[in-house]
């Protein structure tokens, strides 16, 4: 009797202390004075964020709130900016005390050592070292060099529409582009050479699908947002999941690994065979300390970046100390470049067909550009691409339209920091709301309607870059932007160059289907076109 009297009192102590605990944690943003939706108390505002979907809470959220939002993700507290001004200080300017991504998966992204050591995990000095010793690898002279890899991959997607097109047969673009953007990027991060367009049992096809099907599920996502306390119980047990499949043989990141490890082996041991990719890139890296000649300025790519530029390199260029890039580092990045570049870059490639099937004029006045350019140039390589303005104006309108991952510019502040009546303590994760910053009427005219026109050189563009943010902002931005830009050039202007793109029932409207992911966005039914030769 004594004894469970004294167990119920100790439950009722334990319940009432996690009860104040947790109204604690989600009185955050109310004493910082930020104003938010009402969090509950289990899952704070995860219900209404999966419900209505992370696109439109940004959208209703800011018109509701303000450019400065506070919400909760299960426990954690996300600070959503987008003021402009706030964003240049804190993605640029004030970079130093937000130069740290937050785990996007609470305890990291992939087990078993990859999270330490691949780019968009990394912090501090680490990040500021293996970013210093990859960009170089992304420079206008190296990504001239990966033309004729991209071009290759090309010539079998244009065999495989030509093929449809001769028995005028409808198809579903999006999975050509999964496969030619899984086959750019395996050929090109990993240097293996893949087959995934014309093999459905390529190793490597089969290996990065199952990779992505076991990313983690939905509902475990949930439970760690909701309850971190479990996280040291989770963690180790995904580790050892991870390790046990590895062991037996069946781990689809440990059998790219290994591919990899060979590949790598292969090189080293004899230079002279080398090939031109990222991992060739990387391992000249790690021979020669590129870094010293390379010219500062490339070092970082967008204009708002200027500030950070000459901080950042004067402050601590001299005391990165060790400028080279380890095995598992290489290893961890060339994972890392596949699952950053795949997906994001395939999606791209959908909505942009989605939109020239339902815009002929665009489609038109885009193939004429290419042809025009093709009677002078000849060949469809670095230097005609970069002439295709119209074409990138086009690109720039999509990816305003559909940023393929509208909810992964986050950063971690590091320092407490203060901005006007603004105060962002220590630990706080920041969020950029890309989707609802690239629909805000303020700053875009008639943000719904597809229009590239608003990105010509004649038009006047917002005054700041700091809204229009697909591949990020500022020092820690998208290391790949310019080859993601590249690949997808040349695949619409090759494209366009053989065929006329038609839509299908299904494709036939303006408004696409698109399915949310974690933090990313696809087209949710495909993209069901029809070809026929020019
Ligand atoms: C259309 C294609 C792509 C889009 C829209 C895209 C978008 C993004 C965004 C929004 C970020 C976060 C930036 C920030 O926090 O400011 C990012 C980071 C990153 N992306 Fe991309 N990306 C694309 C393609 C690629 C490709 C092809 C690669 C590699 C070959 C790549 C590698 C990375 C890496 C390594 C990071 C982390 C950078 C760091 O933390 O320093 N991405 N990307």
């Amino acid at each position: 009797m004594i004894l469970s009297l004294l167990i119920s009192l100790a439950l009722i102590s334990l319940g009432a202390y996690w009860y104040s605990w947790r109204r604690k944690k989600m009185r955050f943003f109310e004493d910082l004075g930020i104003p938010g939706p009402k969090p509950d108390l289990i899952t704070g505002n995860l219900r209404e964020y999966i419900n209505k979907g992370f696109t439109r809470c940004q959208v209703e959220w800011t018109n509701k709130y303000g450019n400065c939002v506070g919400y909760f993700l299960g426990i954690k507290p996300i600070l959503s900016i987008g003021d402009p001004d706030i964003l240049r200080d804190i993605q640029v300017k004030e970079f130093l005390s937000f130069a740290d991504r937050p785990p996007t998966i609470p305890g990291g992204q992939t087990p078993v050592g990859l999270a330490s050591d691949a780019l968009i995990s990394l912090k501090g000095q680490s990040w500021k070292r293996v970013r210093n010793i990859l960009t170089p690898t992304f420079s206008s002279s190296k990504l001239k060099q990966l033309t004729q890899l991209i071009n290759d991959a090309v010539g079998i997607l244009l065999n495989k529409i030509r093929e449809k097109a001769s028995k005028r047969q409808r198809f579903d673009i999006y999975q050509f582009y999964e496969q030619i953007t899984l086959d750019i990027i395996g050929r090109a991060a990993f240097g293996i050479k893949t087959n995934s367009q014309t093999d459905t049992n390529d190793f490597f096809l089969i290996n990065v699908q199952q990779m992505l099907k076991s990313s983690i599920s939905k509902t475990a996502f949930i439970i760690q947002l909701c309850f971190p306390e479990l996280l040291p119980f989770f963690i180790p047990f995904r580790r050892l999941v991870e390790l046990i499949r590895m062991w037996r043989g069946n781990s689809p990141i440990g059998q790219l690994l290994e591919a990899c490890a060979k590949v790598v082996k292969l090189r080293k041991k004899s230079p002279k065979e080398q090939r031109i990719d990222l991992l060739q890139l990387m391992l000249d890296a790690q021979m020669s300390d590129e870094l010293e000649t390379f010219p500062k300025s490339e070092l970082t790519s967008d204009n708002d970046s200027q500030c950070f530029k000459t901080k950042l390199f004067n402050e601590n260029l001299s005391d990165m100390g060790q400028h080279s890039i380890s095995n598992s580092e290489i290893l961890a990045n060339c994972l890392l470049f596949l699952l950053a570049g795949y997906e994001t870059t395939c999606t791209t490639l959908g909505f942009t067909t989605h939109f020239l099937v339902n815009h002929p004029q665009v489609q038109e006045k885009l193939r004429k550009e290419i042809n025009s350019v093709l009677e002078k140039e000849k060949a469809l390589d670095y230097s005609s691409i970069s002439k295709l303005q119209y074409l990138d104006q086009v690109l720039s309108e999509v990816l305003r339209m559909y940023p393929p991952v509208p909810a992964f510019v986050n950063r971690e502040c590091i320092r407490d920091y203060r901005y006007g009546t603004l105060y962002i303590p220590k630990g706080t994760t920041v969020q950029v709301p890309v989707w609802a910053l690239h629909y805000n009427p303020d700053y875009w005219t008639e943000p719904e309607t597809f229009d590239p026109e608003r990105f010509s050189p004649n038009e006047s563009q917002p005054t700041t870059s700091m809204v229009y943010q697909p591949f990020g902002e500022g020092p820690r931005n998208c290391i790949g932007k310019r080859f993601a830009l590249l690949e997808m050039k040349i695949i619409v202007a090759q494209i366009l160059r053989y065929f006329i793109l038609k839509p299908d029932e299904k494709t036939e409207n303006e408004k696409i289907m698109m399915k949310e992911k974690l933090f990313q966005i696809v087209p949710r039914f495909g993209v069901i076109v029809s070809a026929e030769s020019v």
